[in-house]
């Protein structure tokens, strides 16, 4: 497959090494202001920025070249995507975490949301942990995470280093050197704790699942999510 890396920084270049040891060749390699010729690729992955992820997405889109996204904090435009994909019979997937294990952890975490949901002395929390580059906070794994509460109890929303809504969820956001990602989701009671949690212990778990996901969708066209690559849940 030829690939283009839509970004190359610190995701970008695990990715490239995945790649070419599953024998796939980068065409592209984008970073910044890069200008590129999409249609040389089969297949696109973003880790970019914020800013740039929208832009970069619907260009693919509008040159039919299936596109993978794992870029974090764009995501008030997703249903943009969404739309443009389906007027263009495009294909792309959207997560906020490429890695096998979160996407188990994503499931697990919805079924204890189901099974915590009518137990009242329980308070919920979350915290994630990442390196001090991250741009974004909180996670767009802790936000996944925090949506599968909100759709498996009377949670309503999630809030940021606060908790101001009887209601909600709060996520802590910690930024630590060197951490790839952590995640940690608690139900407190006075009597005891019951805690889930995931530690990525480097990037590759994001990078591999990136790859399988471009493998995946190529000659598919659509919206599609990591639950249809892995087929779980
Ligand atoms: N979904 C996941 O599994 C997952 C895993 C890790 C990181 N991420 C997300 O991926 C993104 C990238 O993470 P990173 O650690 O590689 O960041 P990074 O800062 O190391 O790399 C981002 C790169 O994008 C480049 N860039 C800036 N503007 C661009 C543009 N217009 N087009 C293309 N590239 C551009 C930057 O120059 C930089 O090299 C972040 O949003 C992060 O949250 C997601
Ligand atoms: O390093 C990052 O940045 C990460 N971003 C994703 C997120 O926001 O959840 C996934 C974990 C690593």
């Amino acid at each position: 497959m030829k690939i283009a890396l839509l970004g190359y920084g610190r995701m970008g270049k695990e990715i490239e090494q995945i790649a070419i040891s599953r024998g796939h060749e980068i065409v592209i390699k984008k970073d910044a202001n890069d200008v590129i010729d999409i249609n040389l690729a089969d297949v696109a992955i973003d880790f970019s920025v914020p800013t740039s992820a929208f832009d970069n997405i619907t260009n693919c889109i509008n040159n039919n070249v299936p596109v993978i996204s794992g870029t974090t904090g764009w995501l008030e435009k997703y249903n943009e995507v969404v739309a443009l994909c389906e007027e263009k019979k495009g294909a792309f997937i959207y997560a906020s975490n490429f890695s096998l294990g979160v996407n188990i952890f994503f499931e697990l975490n919805k079924q204890l949301a189901k099974m915590m949901s009518h137990l009242e002395d329980y308070n919920i929390s979350m915290e994630e942990i990442h390196h001090t580059k991250k741009l974004d906070a909180p996670s767009g794994t802790a936000i996944t995470l925090a949506e599968g509460i909100i759709k498996n109890s009377s949670k309503t929303m999630w809030e940021l280093d606060q908790k101001t809504v009887e209601n909600s969820i709060p996520i802590v956001a910690k930024r630590i050197p060197d951490v790839p990602g952590t995640h940690t989701v608690w139900y407190n009671s006075e009597v005891d704790t019951i805690e889930i949690k995931h530690t990525a212990h480097s990037r590759k778990g994001f990078a591999l699942g990136a790859v399988i996901a471009a493998e995946w969708i190529l000659g598919k066209t659509g919206v599609f999510n990591m639950k249809d690559v892995l087929n779980i849940g």
